[in-house]
């Protein structure tokens, strides 16, 4: 039996560029790992299936179309051998969240059956299909900080000092991932800027950010941490506004929706101030439920005890 324990992520930075002819964004995008993870095991088994336990289990699809059955029968395919394994994610990722829950599983499968299987797939090889999985899938194999050009998917680690910590409030219900682009799209045109490639400016990564990250220093990252696509997830969503007053109220450092949304996150100074936060998040009635974590952690690796 194989184990591998894969990150959540939140991104520090969300810089969404115009739409490009083939659907996707062009971003720069400033991935952050944070502990709160899957744990997805693999097993010899017939076929490919599936099992899902966790609090979010029912919101997780069985079939064929979850991200870590389509890993593990690409990475088969690859190889040209049967996919035979039996799967089990152990969900703690808030599911259609904006925190690469899915992603996250695509990575942990590819890792967990490369070494059930004896492959020894070069990582090379690796990140090539996580980034045929999904945009976000070949971070969550990389893990820490890193910036993502292109869809998301052309990684560069970024250096960062120290552990920085988190609290993430869940919202009823999730947000579809294409449709918030489609808002931000929407909204950007309603403005008046249009959102084609020839119409929004290519993102960059803010100098300022970086330095924050380097300098491992909460209060300058949380001034420089920004989401391109928080007015299309609060406009589809607007009772995150209330979410993010809360956890600002309640002595964040900053507040912002992770990713897509609908889950949102809450830098804070340090670990105490991160329970006490948490605390007043789930008192004010604006989220389901709270979690502390910390970051960046590495990404997706098989346990050995
Ligand atoms: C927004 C982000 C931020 O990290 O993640 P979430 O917050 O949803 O987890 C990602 O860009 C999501 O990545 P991921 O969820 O892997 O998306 P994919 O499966 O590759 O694409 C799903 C759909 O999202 C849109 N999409 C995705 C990535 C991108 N750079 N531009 C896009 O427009 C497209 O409509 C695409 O068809
Ligand atoms: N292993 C998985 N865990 C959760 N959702 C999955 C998984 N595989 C496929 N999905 C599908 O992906 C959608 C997006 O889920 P998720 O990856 O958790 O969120 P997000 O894209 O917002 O980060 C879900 O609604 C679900 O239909």
């Amino acid at each position: 039996m194989i184990k591998v324990r894969v990150p959540a992520k939140v991104n520090v930075q969300l810089g969404v560029g115009g739409l490009r002819a083939d659907g996707f964004h062009d971003l720069a995008n400033v991935f952050f790992a944070v502990a709160l993870g899957d744990e997805v095991t693999a097993r010899h088994g017939e076929g490919v299936t599936l099992t899902c336990t966790g609090p979010d289990a029912a919101a997780v699809p069985l079939d064929d179309s979850n991200l870590a059955a389509r890993a593990a029968r690409l990475l088969a395919a690859h190889h040209g051998i049967e996919p035979n394994v039996a799967l089990h994610i152990d969900k703690a990722i808030p599911v259609a969240g904006g925190m690469a829950g899915g992603s996250a599983d695509g990575a942990a499968a590819l890792v967990a059956c490369d070494a059930l299987w004896g492959l020894d797939t070069p990582a090379g090889v690796l990140n090539v299909l996580a980034a045929e999985l999904g945009s976000d899938v070949p971070f969550a194999l990389l893990g820490g900080v890193a910036l993502g050009r292109g869809r998301g998917e052309i990684l560069a680690p970024l250096p960062v000092t120290g552990t920085f910590h988190w609290v993430f409030a869940v919202a009823d219900g999730g947000l579809s991932t294409p449709a918030v682009f489609r808002e931000c799209d929407r909204l950007r045109i309603e403005a008046g800027t249009g959102c084609t490639e020839a119409e929004v400016a290519t993102p960059d990564a803010d100098p300022a950010l970086l330095d924050a990250l380097a300098a491992g220093d909460p209060v300058m990252l949380a001034k420089a941490l920004t989401n391109d696509l928080q007015a299309a997830a609060v406009s589809l969503r607007p009772s995150l506004a209330d979410t993010l007053r809360a956890g600002t109220e309640a002595g964040a450092l900053a507040a912002l929706v992770s990713g897509s949304g609908p889950t949102t996150a809450f830098l804070v100074a340090d670990a105490v101030t991160a329970e006490a936060v948490a605390a007043a998040l789930l008192a004010s009635g604006t989220c389901r439920a709270a979690h502390v974590t910390y970051g960046p952690v590495p990404g997706a690796a098989v346990q050995t005890s």
